[in-house]
This record gives structure tokens, C-alpha cells and sequence, in this order.
């Protein structure tokens, strides 16, 4: 399979609700709510998912949907969800044909709220699942850093495309990776969408605000020797073991400070050589990784010439359900070191114990 229009489809849908984060970001009230684990959502999230599902139900109505948002908390804030309505009616594609395509303006805010619901799927190993992040890394989103509006398609539990909207980083490939600024950046030369479809490699273009840009090939960076290597980890210390992270850097001789940065623009990251390895290793033991927290960007790393796999050395899992749970941490890094640095990972977490 080639997957063209599923690529097309979600490279547009992915431009158009990052149009939409964007224009929250500028607003001055971005409805920041917490959720019951205590990590924020705001306009931005429930808007960007209502627009990406609505772009799904009208070319691919049959497919399932796993998405991080539900509407339940706007039923019982109606004054939310009317906020919410009014930016996703306003946000549009510039190029008519396009938006066209996307099937246009939602009908009304009833339908945006059924929109949102249609990603409660329960996911599997079977039949075509799409996988939606709205805002990845919401709180770099609200400290005007790092965030990703993330989209994938898994057939009977494989990704098999991912695209990725990464508003705040370079567009330039080359440009060496600097820790998460925040709102010090300014949007010109910022914005890249990835993206990359299984056995046809993964590709960068620049996110316009028109018609798709033309894209480039990109791949993995070939690094001498890991001590030169450049690293990348969350910003929260809740999400991902900063300390165990950098006695595995120590092991493997890197000297450079650790990139920190929200999202799944770590992945994509490395997989334009502008980094070369991403570890997300396990705080909690009982933490299950969310699927729509990876899909996109596993493929988008291995299409590049990257392995992703967890401390065990495993390849994600996306089949079992909405999470990942065959699965502890992650561990991205280019094929040919991939071993040497899943060795260090496991020396480190064996001291542990
Ligand atoms: N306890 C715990 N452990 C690991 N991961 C967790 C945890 N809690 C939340 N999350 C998920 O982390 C997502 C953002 O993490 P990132 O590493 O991309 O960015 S960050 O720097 O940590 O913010 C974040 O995604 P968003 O909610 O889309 O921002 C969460 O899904
Ligand atoms: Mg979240
Ligand atoms: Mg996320
Ligand atoms: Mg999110």
C-alpha cells in the first residue's frame, strides 16, 4: 500500500490544527483546565482534535479513532465550549482547495462535541486505527516551547504513516538543537511538519500557512563516536528519569549537556540529524506511555534510519490498546548505536536494583 491520500489527508489535517494551536497560543485566554491526572488541557487541545477527527470521518468514516481529548468537561463548562467552537468555525486552510478537501467548516457546536467523542476507540490489533495527539507537550505549548500536534495510522496494530506538526522548531534541518526556550522564539523560520509513511522513508517541509510546501528526504545523523553524540529528554523530571538518563550519557562518554524539550518533537528531532538519541526512561513503574504520545514519531524515527525501542530492547507495541503497556520507556537512537546505547540503559537500571 502506498498510503498517498492517507498521507496527503493527515499532512493537511496536521497544518490546519496547528493554524489553530497557533492562534491560541496568540490569544490571550487559552482555557487552561486541569485534567484528572492533573496535567492541563486548553482551547487549543480540544479545538486542534475536533478539526483533525472532522478531516478523518469525511475521507475515512470507517476508520477508528484513538484521541488523547474528550468532550465531557465542555458539556458540564458550556461557556468553555462555546470558546472552543468560536476559534475551530474561524480556523481554515488558505488555500481554498484544500480546506475544500478537509470538508470545510464543522456544521455546529453539537457536532464538534460528537467530533471530539469519535476518539474514544478502544484501539488493537486489528483493522485501521488513527491515533491523535491534539497538543503534545501542552505545558511547552503554554510556555510558548515545544510542542507537537501528532497524528498516526496503525493497520492491525502497525503504524504504517505519521505525521507530525512541530510549530516551534527551526525549519532548518541543520540547525543544531537548542533547549527549549519558550517564548524567547519567534515564529519566523519556526515550523516543520514531519512525516513519514512505512518503506517509503521520512521527510521534513516547512509548515506554511498556504499549500503544502515541497518536501525534503531526511535521515539520521551518522555519529563518529557516541561521545559526540547530542541527547534528548523531557522537560519534566515527572515524565522521564533525568538522573538515570544522565549516568547512561556519562557511560557512553557523551559530553554535552542534555537537550531538554517537550513533545514528540524530540523524535523528529533526531530523526533530521539534528540530535541523535531520545531516552524516556521510566519514574513510575505503574506509568503506562500513552500510544498517541509515540505512533508518529517511532515511525518517523525508524523510517530515518533510527531503532526505537523500549528498555528492554523491545519494539513498541501499539496493539494492545490505547497504551502501550508491553512496554517501559523508550530508547531512540541511530541503528548502528542503537546497542551499544540499550547496554548503558541496562548497566544502569541493573545498579538499581
Ligand atoms: N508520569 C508520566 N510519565 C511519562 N509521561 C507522562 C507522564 N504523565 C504524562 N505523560 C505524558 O508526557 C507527555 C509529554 O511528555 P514529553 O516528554 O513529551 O514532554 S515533557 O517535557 O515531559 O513535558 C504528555 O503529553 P501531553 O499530555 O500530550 O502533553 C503526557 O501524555
Ligand atoms: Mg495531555
Ligand atoms: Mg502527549
Ligand atoms: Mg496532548
Amino acid at each position: 500500500m502506498s498510503y498517498t491520500n492517507e498521507l496527503r489527508i493527515a499532512l493537511l489535517a496536521v497544518q490546519r490544527a496547528s493554524l489553530l494551536t497557533k492562534s491560541v497560543f496568540h490569544s490571550k485566554a487559552k482555557g487552561t483546565v486541569d485534567k484528572n491526572d492533573k496535567s492541563p488541557v486548553t482551547i487549543g487541545d480540544f479545538g486542534a482534535q475536533a478539526l483533525i477527527i472532522a478531516a478523518l470521518q469525511k475521507h475515512f468514516p470507517d476508520d477508528e479513532i484513538v484521541a488523547e481529548e474528550e468532550a465531557a468537561a465542555l458539556r458540564e463548562q458550556p461557556e468553555l465550549g462555546d470558546t472552543i467552537w468560536d476559534i475551530v468555525r474561524q480556523t481554515a486552510l488558505s488555500d481554498d482547495h484544500a480546506e475544500k478537501e478537509l470538508g470545510g467548516a464543522i456544521a455546529s457546536k453539537e457536532s464538534m462535541l460528537a467530533l471530539l467523542d469519535k476518539g474514544n476507540s478502544a484501539g488493537g490489533s486489528k483493522g485501521r486505527i488513527w491515533t491523535i495527539d491534539p497538543i503534545d507537550g501542552t505545558k511547552g505549548f503554554l510556555r510558548g516551547g515545544q510542542y507537537a500536534v501528532c497524528l498516526g495510522l496503525m493497520v492491525d496494530g502497525d503504524v504504517k504513516v505519521g505525521v507530525l506538526g512541530c510549530p516551534n522548531l527551526p525549519v532548518d534541518d541543520q540547525a543544531p538543537l537548542t533547549a527549549d526556550i519558550g517564548s524567547n522564539q519567534t515564529s519566523d523560520g519556526h515550523g516543520v511538519l514531519f512525516s513519514a509513511v512505512q518503506g517509503q522513508g521520512a521527510t521534513s517541509r516547512p509548515l506554511t500557512d498556504g499549500p503544502l510546501a515541497q518536501e525534503k528526504s531526511i535521515s539520521m545523523r551518522a555519529v563518529p563516536s557516541l561521545a559526540e553524540a547530542t541527547f534528548c529528554e523531557s522537560v519534566e523530571a515527572g515524565h522521564s528519569a533525568h538522573g538515570d538518563q544522565a549516568q547512561i550519557a556519562q557511560k557512553l562518554g557523551i559530553t554535552k549537556p542534555s537537550v531538554r524539550m517537550d513533545s514528540q518533537a524530540k523524535y523528529g528531532s533526531i530523526a533530521r540529524g539534528a540530535g541523535d538519541i531520545y531516552l524516556r526512561l521510566p519514574v513510575k513503574a505503574t506509568y503506562q506511555e500513552k500510544i498517541w504520545d509515540h505512533a508518529a514519531g517511532d515511525l518517523i524515527v525508524r523510517e530515518a534510519g533510527g531503532e526505537v525501542t523500549d528498555i528492554h530492547g523491545k519494539r513498541l507495541d501499539f496493539s494492545v490498546g490505547r497504551t502501550l503497556a508491553n512496554n517501559k520507556g523508550v530508547v531512540a537512537a541511530p541503528k548502528a548505536s542503537h546497542g551499544e546505547v540499550l547496554s548503558a540503559v541496562q548497566e544502569v537500571l541493573k545498579a538499581k536494583l
